[in-house]
Parts: C-alpha cells; structure tokens; sequence
C-alpha cells in the first residue's frame, strides 16, 4: 500500500507527473492538492483505467491535510516558475512562502514521508524544507530530496547529440552542485568519458554550459508561458519512480540528489561535507549544507552518498564545483534564514 501526495498537482508539472503516477503499479493511492483546478484534474484522471485510487483536494475542508494523511511519498511542483530574463532566485519572493506552508503541513499530518521538492529556487526551497521539519523534531535527511533529476536528463541528451554512435539511454551524467547556472556542474569525465575525451576544450566548455542554462533555452522557447514542465515531470517521475521501486527492496539504484550533509548520519555524508567545505570552498563563506550528489536508494530513503566523486573529478570540473560552491552556500543562507526569521 503505497500513498503519493502531488502538491500542485494542477499547474504545469503536477499534471504530466500526476498522470504518470496514476500508471505507476507500485502507487495504490495518489492523492493531488492545488490550490486551484485540482478537482477537474483528479476527477480526468480517474478515469484512466489502472488500479490506483484518486483523490483530489483543494485547501477548504481541510484538504491539505487529507491529503497528506498517510501519504509516504510527497512531490511538490507547486509555486511560480520563470519567464524570460528571471533568475530562478527570482521566484523566492513568492515560493518560499509557499514551500514553507507545505513544509508545515508535511510535519503535521505526513512526518515521516519521503520529500521531493521541484519547486524553484531548489538551492533555498530545499533549506527551507529542511528548516520546518527540524524546527517539529521530524527532520530526517534521509528522506529529503532536492529534484535535480532534470540536469542528469539533459547532460545525458546534451552529451549523446555529441557522441557518434551512443543514444541518450547510453549514459548516466552525474551532476553535481545544485539547481541553478553556474552552481549545477555535470561531470562527463565520470560518467561519458569516452566521448568526453574526444572533444576540444571550447567543446567541453560549450556542453558544460548548455547544461548550466538549460533551463534558459526552455523558458525562452516559451516565450512567457513558463518554463520546463514536460521533461520535468519525467524527470520527477524518475526520481520518484527508483526511490518507488528501492522502497519495493529493488538494490543498488543510484540517483543524484540535492541532499543534506551537515550532521548527517547518513554514510558518505560526513566526508561530503567535509570535502565540500575544507576543499571547493572559501573559508569566508557560510557553508554548504546541501550538495547534489549521487546517492544509493534502499527503503530507508537515502543509504550511502557516493562523495568519492568529488576527488576524482579532473581539474576544470573542480574549478567548476568550486564556483557552484559559492553561489550555492548563499542560496542555501537565504532559505534557512527565511524560517529563522520566521
Ligand atoms: N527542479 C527543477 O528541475 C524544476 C523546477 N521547476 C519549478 O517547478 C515549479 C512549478 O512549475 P510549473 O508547474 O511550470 O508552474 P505552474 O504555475 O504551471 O504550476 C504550479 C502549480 O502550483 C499551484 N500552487 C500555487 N500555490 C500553491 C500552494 N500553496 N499549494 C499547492 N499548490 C499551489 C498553482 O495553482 C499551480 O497549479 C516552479 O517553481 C518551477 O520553477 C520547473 C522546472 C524544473
Ligand atoms: O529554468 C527554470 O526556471 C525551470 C528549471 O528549473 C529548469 O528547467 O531547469
């Protein structure tokens, strides 16, 4: 028995994933939340004809909390994406808000679930989960996960445009850092290094970089009707899919995720943090909790993070996590400040 909760299951992403969790044979309940719309989309939805149950709530009549009750996984595409020339920081004004209410919500009525978190700005939204569920003594670091599905998903498309005779299925990019410009660092030196190699640095730079903003292209393609919502519904559902089948006792799944570190028992977490922030940090900045990392899946959430990625990545990608790092531990402040100050 197994309940999925969609937190703006009517927007954009939170359709497309909706639906492919309605057809996922490991989910027997999915329940979706918006604040708008949601009962058209359940009430479509119900009619597919897989065996999964479908509830759909709106706010009134306590409709968070129905939908949160008894739920073991909860995915949160809610909240306002990007038009052209926003930032993803942008959206904090208005998202972190909403991230923070769900967050309270989660610690009430569904604490111990699995938390994916797509909404924008990931490097603070994430921080901002972590900060509400620590402040109700619920916070387990093993059952937090930054979606950061979609940069994996375009290097591996990115790369394969580039590589003569392998297809997009071919590879498996590790993406480190977060989830936004210059701090998402794909490594191909881990993970393609056959067509790596063969490309010149101004190639390597330009591949690099179509990852780092591949959000840009999709927001701008757009044109103002919002940002990447198809690709990233897959890509959620990915996430949610493997961390599904590694409750389900499937071994060995590796994803990468933007998870937390700092005081984590999790295994590889310590020597994460330490790597992060004695290596590919200045002393100055405020440190970097939160890393994208690939991670083992079991049915506890989270089981091992594989940090030795870190040291074997070559010398221009550690230039790179170094520049993430930066960015990064701003982004992660201004999450955690917004509920210390709340
Ligand atoms: N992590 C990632 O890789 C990606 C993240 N995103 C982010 O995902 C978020 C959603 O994007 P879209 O689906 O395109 O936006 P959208 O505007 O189409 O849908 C958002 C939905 O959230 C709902 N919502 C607003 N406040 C809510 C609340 N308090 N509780 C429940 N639902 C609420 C809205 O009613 C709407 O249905 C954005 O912040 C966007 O930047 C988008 C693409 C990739
Ligand atoms: O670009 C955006 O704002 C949405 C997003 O996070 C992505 O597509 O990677």
């Amino acid at each position: 028995m197994v309940k999925v909760t969609v937190c703006g299951a009517a927007g954009g992403i939170g359709q497309p994933l909706s639906l492919m969790f309605k057809l996922n044979p490991y989910v027997t309940t999915l329940a979706l939340y918006d604040v708008v719309n949601v009962p058209g989309v359940g009430k479509d939805l119900s009619h597919i004809d897989t065996d999964t149950k479908l509830e759909s709530y709106l706010p009134e009549n306590d409709g968070l909390e129905k939908a949160l009750t008894g739920s073991d996984l909860v995915i949160i595409p809610a909240g306002v994406p990007r038009k052209p020339g926003m930032t993803r920081d942008d959206l904090f004004a208005i998202n972190a808000g909403i991230i923070r209410d769900l967050a309270n919500g989660i610690a009430q009525f569904a604490p111990s679930a699995f938390v994916l978190v797509i909404s924008n700005p990931v490097n603070s939204t994430v921080p901002i989960v972590a900060e509400i569920l620590k402040k109700n003594n619920v916070f387990n670091p093993q059952k937090l996960f930054g979606v950061t599905t979609l940069d994996c998903v375009r290097a591996n498309t990115f790369v394969a445009e580039l590589s003569k005779d392998k297809e997009a299925s071919a590879f498996d990019t590790r993406v480190l850092g977060g989830h936004s410009g210059e701090t998402i660092v794909p490594v191909f030196s881990q993970s393609a290094p056959e067509v790596y190699k063969e490309l010149s640095d101004e190639q390597k730079a330009a591949l690099v970089h179509r990852v780092q903003f591949g959000g840009d292209e999709v927001v701008k393609a757009k044109n103002g009707a919002g940002s990447a919502t198809l690709s990233m519904a897959y890509a959620g559902y990915k996430l949610g899919h493997a961390l599904l089948a590694a409750i389900n006792d499937t071994p060995n799944i590796i994803e990468s995720t933007f998870v937390y570190l700092k005081d984590s028992k999790i295994k590889g977490a310590a020597e994460a943090f330490k790597y992060i922030n004695e290596k590919l940090k200045d002393s100055d900045s405020s440190d970097v909790d939160f890393f994208a990392l690939p991670v083992v899946l079991s049915s506890n959430g989270i089981e091992e993070i594989k940090w030795d990625i870190l040291e074997k990545v070559d010398a221009k990608e550690t230039e790179l996590l170094k520049i993430a790092t930066g960015q990064l531990s701003k982004n992660i402040a201004k999450g955690t400040a917004f509920i210390a100050g709340n």
